[in-house]
């Protein structure tokens, strides 16, 4: 008998896939950083798409690994450019995705991850479809949700009252996502974050290496 090993495509997690474009969303405050984080340390085969924004660096915030940090001129160039597959405005500052990285990624079979808000994810849907996945995050209450952000220490009262009161838009936007999780316990979330994503993965229509091994199936 022969096993999978000895054919030719071997096992399915060889064969050619396009990447796909991994958007987590969520009210500021509910864990995105956090799960984005975590699905970085421990999946190989997903990046991170950097954005640019004109907000000012938090403290412990790395240039060019957790945003670019650019000026409002520098933006407005980019945007000129079209150097964006989608930006919006958030909280008074500008924060937009760079083109340049992920769409020679993609066709690669690179995956990415993208921290941004519904507005971007509308845009990248509209232009993307096929390669968009989006997943929303909510908090188990808005008093954890409060708890979250005053306990991260990064926002002053009045920013923390910003993003409090921008909440309840944000959550609006829930049904503008294809999948819905409750970040509770922060392990129990991102086990079923990582079910999300193993499964798109295994879409037919992304696995662009498939047509070859059906057809070495079938051979007669
Ligand atoms: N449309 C869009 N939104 C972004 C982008 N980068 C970040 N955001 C969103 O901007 C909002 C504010 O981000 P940030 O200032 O880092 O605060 P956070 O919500 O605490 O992570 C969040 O909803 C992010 O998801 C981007 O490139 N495009
Ligand atoms: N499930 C969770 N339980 C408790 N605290 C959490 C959980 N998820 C995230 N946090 C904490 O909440 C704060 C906000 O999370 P963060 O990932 O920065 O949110 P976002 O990127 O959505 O603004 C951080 O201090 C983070 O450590």
């Amino acid at each position: 008998m022969v096993s999978a090993s000895q054919t030719s495509h071997a096992a399915g997690d060889t064969l050619a896939r396009r990447g796909l474009m991994f958007i987590l969303s969520s009210p500021s405050g509910a864990g995105k950083t956090t799960i984005s984080r975590m699905l970085l340390e421990r999946d190989a085969h997903i990046r991170m798409s950097v954005s640019c924004t004109t907000r000012p660096p938090r403290a412990g915030e790395v240039d060019g690994s957790d945003y670019h940090f650019i000026s409002q001129t520098q933006f407005d160039k980019m945007v000129e450019a079209e150097e964006f597959l989608e930006w919006a405005t958030v909280f008074g500052h500008s924060y937009g995705t760079p083109k340049a990285q992920v769409k020679a990624g993609l066709k690669e079979g690179q995956d990415y991850i993208f921290d941004i808000d519904w507005q971007g994810t509308q845009q990248l849907y509209q232009k993307l479809e096929r390669d968009v996945v989006r997943v929303f995050l909510l908090p188990p209450s808005i008093d954890e949700l409060h708890r979250r952000l005053t306990g991260r220490g990064t926002d002053s009262p009045e920013v923390i009252a910003a993003r409090m009161e921008r909440a309840r838009s944000e959550i609006s936007h829930w049904d503008g996502y294809d999948y819905v999780v409750v970040n509770d316990d922060v392990d129990a979330c991102f086990a079923k974050v990582e079910q999300i994503l193993a499964a798109e993965r295994m879409r037919r229509a992304r696995q662009t290496g498939l047509i070859g091994f059906v057809r070495e199936l079938m051979a007669p």
